[in-house]
């Protein structure tokens, strides 16, 4: 993307976050990773009459390959997070969900913006308020309902125990001091009672596997009980090559909260598009986490809803077609959002 455009789309962003005059806009990267985006977003931020630096945090030297989430590049480093902590806005080019780090400077009252998808994708999925407002509706009803269930015409059938865990909201910009968010971003979720999910998920052709990024293309059954994974096959004793690459890539982390139930929720997001991995290759999958109508399931950590399952071991699954039913109330239903306020222009 040309740079006049990033500085464009980072003005939007920081103008969307409530950035202003006397307020500190701290950028944080790792390596050689998004240049671009620091030099941007500070750009943006003095446009915006606030000050701004970057940190540059050393590259990972951990074996690449897994996405280990919650090992930020600041632990140890607390020099590093209470500088983070002194600034009004914080926007984070490494990805520190789920890390302890990212918590504390939470809790100082830095708000928090994450930003790590290709820039074209950025500029396609503009943050709105509108599509803010629908995703705040979808948190007020997820707030009440004490059970989730969602079912699927392949065969799932799981339920969901709510009211232990907060409900969380994404929609790509963040003006709330301690706030989180991710751009671009538009879905709601929460987490189930620790030892309170149960039954059958049976993911089909075309739900997604991130971090794989990749769609399944053989059906995949998971038995949940007591909110964690006790089995991973195909259907009904046929062979399932995505069954056996889920499995084996829990099992390399040798850790058994990697099979614990993490957030669960739906994207609300019709501009995002489920075949949008095809076109934005490099990311690692925001516009399939919101597109609208999809039901997410996650496993692994759930310490980002305050619960002590912090492993490294994390799969976000959006899936099609689904219903999704708060206390028996429809919610969504094949794939369609049945809540008038939060369909697009509210019909
Ligand atoms: O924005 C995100 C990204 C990953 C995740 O698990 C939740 N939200």
């Amino acid at each position: 993307m040309n740079p006049n455009q990033l500085n464009d789309i980072c003005l939007r962003q920081l103008t969307f976050s409530g950035v202003h005059e006397a307020e500190t806009v701290a950028v944080l990267s790792r390596g050689a990773e998004r240049a671009d985006y620091a030099d941007s977003f500070m750009f943006a931020a003095q446009q915006l009459g606030a000050s701004t630096y970057h940190m540059r945090l050393p590259d990972a030297t951990d074996a690449a390959g897994a996405w280990a989430v919650g090992e930020s590049g600041l632990a140890g480093n607390p020099l590093a997070v209470d500088a983070l902590k002194q600034a009004d806005m914080l926007v984070d080019l490494t990805f520190l969900l789920f890390s302890k780090e990212q918590f504390a400077i939470q809790d100082a009252g830095t708000r928090i913006l994450t930003c790590v998808e290709p820039a074209p994708l950025l500029a396609k999925l503009m943050p709105t308020k509108e599509l803010r407002e629908r995703v705040e509706v979808g948190d007020e009803i997820l707030k009440k309902a004490s059970t989730m269930r969602i079912t699927s015409p392949h065969g799932t059938d799981v339920t969901y125990q709510l009211g232990v865990y907060p409900t969380m909201t994404e929609y790509g910009y963040t003006d709330t001091p301690g706030r989180w968010d991710h751009w671009p971003a538009a879905f709601v979720f929460t987490g189930g009672a620790d030892d309170g999910v149960d039954g059958t998920i049976v993911l089909a052709p075309g739900d997604v596997l991130l971090p794989f990024n990749t769609y399944v293309q053989n059906p995949v059954k998971l038995t949940i009980e007591k909110g964690f994974i006790t089995d991973i096959r195909g259907v009904d004793g046929a062979s399932s090559l995505d069954a056996d690459l889920l499995a084996a890539y829990i099992k390399s982390f040798d850790d058994p909260r990697g099979y614990g139930m993490s957030h669960v929720g739906w994207g609300l997001d019709e501009r995002a598009q489920w075949h949008g991995l095809t076109q934005f290759p490099g990311g690692m999958g925001m516009e399939l986490r919101s597109f609208y109508g999809n039901v997410m399931f996650s496993i692994g950590p759930n310490n980002e809803l305050g619960g002590p399952n912090d492993t490294p071991c994390h799969f976000d699954i959006p899936m099609r077609g689904c219903s999704l039913f708060l206390d028996d109330e429809p919610i969504v239903v094949d794939g369609d959002i049945v809540v008038p306020d939060m369909r697009p222009g509210g019909k």
